[in-house]
């Protein structure tokens, strides 16, 4: 293989290398770039669904004040506290279910109506009920009037706290006909009897979810749903309630109490809900070509916020549209590939001319060492090289030799044949030189016209002359014919060999072996001749 071929080859294997990792580094690039953008995204969600949260909380919290603000100003009413006094007695004496009851029940409810239905209908509050202690003993449901006389001792824990200590409160429940936002104040008024400030029962206000999830929707441009454990829903509703409140068939694990769009029930699908509702992953749902973000939190009713061992009732689901925000993460990371795609085809530009410059010189170097008749060393690379050589076997104490040939009569063959038959000869000459050496030490030099030398390091005289001999066999069984040679009709060789273990410190290897070659030449030519010192 000719030198500038290794050149070249080595120089693409290089390109190649170094392409690779260069593409490997664009490709970590772009997968770092998307891992921490994709993170960026995620926790970007999750910080947006956490301030949904705060949001909700807060309009629970603007509901309970609401319906606080209700149930103080009818439970300071003291024409009602007094009808609602008289029907206690009236309880207390007859019970719940006598004629006077009855009357009494209808004054205050007559009473009530108008002012309540008025109210009702103008704030988004759909509860009215009036409750006897201790525990809850209900009286009057203004929203419900033919309901009464039921306890839910067990249920409704804002009416019992409120009827054994007598201080208002406010609270997520499910009672007997719905789940609620309440808020209960304390009645009291005075005893026409005794003439002391008697403490009555409990006024309840309250509403639903279903009237402060379009609030909420509206107010901060998010869609939720809130979903009750079929469980709790069991445990307190009246069934004739459940059965025409909610429309789900059995095979679902959680009612949808309210809603504040239709699709809630298929996100509900497509977000992986935990046992214990305590996750606050977001989920990203394709819904045609839109995408929404999806997040839920656990739903505690009043009992279960004063008492942490108590499990949620439910959860609330908030999910709102982020297309823009997902388009805008997947065109950033279009944009991103592109400019790595660019860097890398830049990169390999400005590479492959830094290697295409480096191959240039490379060549350039090794073509001024080489011959260009020949493709041997020049004499150059030999003046080079034999110095070095010489140094390296006087300081090594190791055997240096050198032959050098010359061509027979080569001015008579130019003159016979011609200067490009001539030029032929050498080039075969070279090549016998060549194929005889490869596979030894040595290094085959053009060193002037018609002449070569063979530098080799680390070989004695007695393997130099075998070389040498086998160099002029070589040349001989080339059949070069030379009809002017008077030595032969073939083209034929003189050599001259030394070695630097026979030559005294200051004495030159190629001047002895020079001499040789001339002691060739005057013995009749097609002969090796050896120093032997
Ligand atoms: N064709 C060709 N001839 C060359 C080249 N270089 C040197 N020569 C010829 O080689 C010949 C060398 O001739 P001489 O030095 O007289 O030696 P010789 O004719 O070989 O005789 P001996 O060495 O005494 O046998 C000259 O005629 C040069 O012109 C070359 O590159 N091409």
């Amino acid at each position: 293989m000719k030198i500038w071929q290794k050149v070249q080859t080595h120089t693409h294997k290089s390109a190649i290398y170094i392409s690779l990792i260069i593409l490997c580094i664009d490709l970590i690039f772009i997968a770092i770039n998307y891992y921490t953008s994709h993170k960026a995204l995620e926790n970007s969600l999750l910080h947006r669904a956490q301030i949904h949260q705060q949001e909700f909380n807060l309009t629970l919290d603007m509901t309970y004040r609401d319906m606080l603000q209700l149930s103080t100003f009818i439970s300071t009413n003291d024409e009602l506290n007094q009808l609602f006094l008289a029907g206690k007695k009236a309880v207390e004496k007859e019970g719940m279910y006598s004629d006077s009851v009855s009357a009494l029940r209808k004054a205050l409810l007559d009473k009530v109506k108008i002012p309540w239905d008025l109210t009702s209908e103008k704030f988004d509050v759909r509860q009215l009920h009036y409750q006897l202690g201790p525990g809850s003993l209900s009286y009057l449901r203004v929203h419900e009037p033919n309901r009464f006389g039921d306890r839910m001792d067990n249920t409704r824990y804002t009416i019992v706290d409120t009827n054994a200590d007598q201080q208002e409160r406010s609270g997520f429940e499910t009672g007997r006909v719905y789940s609620g936002l309440r808020g209960v104040s304390p009645v009291w008024t005075q005893d026409p009897d005794t003439n002391q400030r008697t403490y009555v029962g409990a006024v309840e206000v309250g509403t639903s979810f279903n009237q402060i999830l379009p609030v909420f929707a509206r107010s901060f441009d998010v869609e939720s749903a809130v979903f009750l454990t079929k469980e709790h829903v069991g445990e307190t509703m009246w069934q004739s309630y459940v059965g025409s409140y909610f429309k789900e068939t059995s095979d679902v694990d959680y009612y949808t109490e309210a809603s504040s769009s239709e699709t809630s029930r298929d996100i509900l699908n497509q977000t992986p809900i935990k046992k214990n509702f305590i996750t606050y992953e977001t989920e990203i749902i394709k819904e045609n070509d839109r995408y929404l973000s999806s997040f839920h939190f656990p739903l505690f009713d009043y009992k279960g916020t004063n008492d942490a061992t108590l499990p949620p009732v439910g959860f609330v689901l908030i999910w709102e549209d982020v297309t823009d925000m997902i388009e805008a993460f997947k065109h950033s990371f279009l944009i991103n590939i592109a400019f790595s795609l660019v860097a890398f085809i830049l990169i390999e530009c400005f590479l492959l001319w830094i290697l295409g410059r480096e191959r240039k010189l490379s060549i350039a170097e090794q073509e001024a060492l080489v011959d260009g008749l020949t493709g041997l060393y020049n004499r150059r690379y030999y003046d080079a090289m034999i110095t070095k050589e010489e140094e390296q076997a006087r300081h090594n104490q190791t055997s240096l030799s050198v032959i050098i040939c010359d061509i027979d009569y080569f001015k008579r063959f130019n003159d016979a044949y011609g200067h490009p038959e001539g030029d032929t000869a050498l080039k075969q000459v070279a090549s016998a030189i060549r194929h005889t050496i490869h596979g030894t030490t040595g290094m085959a030099c053009r060193y002037g016209g018609e002449e070569f030398v063979i530098i080799l390091p680390n070989t004695d005289l007695r393997f130099a002359v075998a070389l040498a001999n086998r160099i002029q066999a070589a040349v001989h069984a080339r059949h070069i014919p030379h009809k002017a040679s008077p030595v032969e009709t073939r083209l034929t060789l003189s050599l001259g060999v030394a070695c630097s273990i026979n030559l005294d410190n200051k004495d030159s290897l190629i001047v002895a072996a020079d001499a040789q070659l001339y002691a060739a030449k005057d013995k009749g030519r097609n002969r090796t001749e050896p120093d032997l010192g």
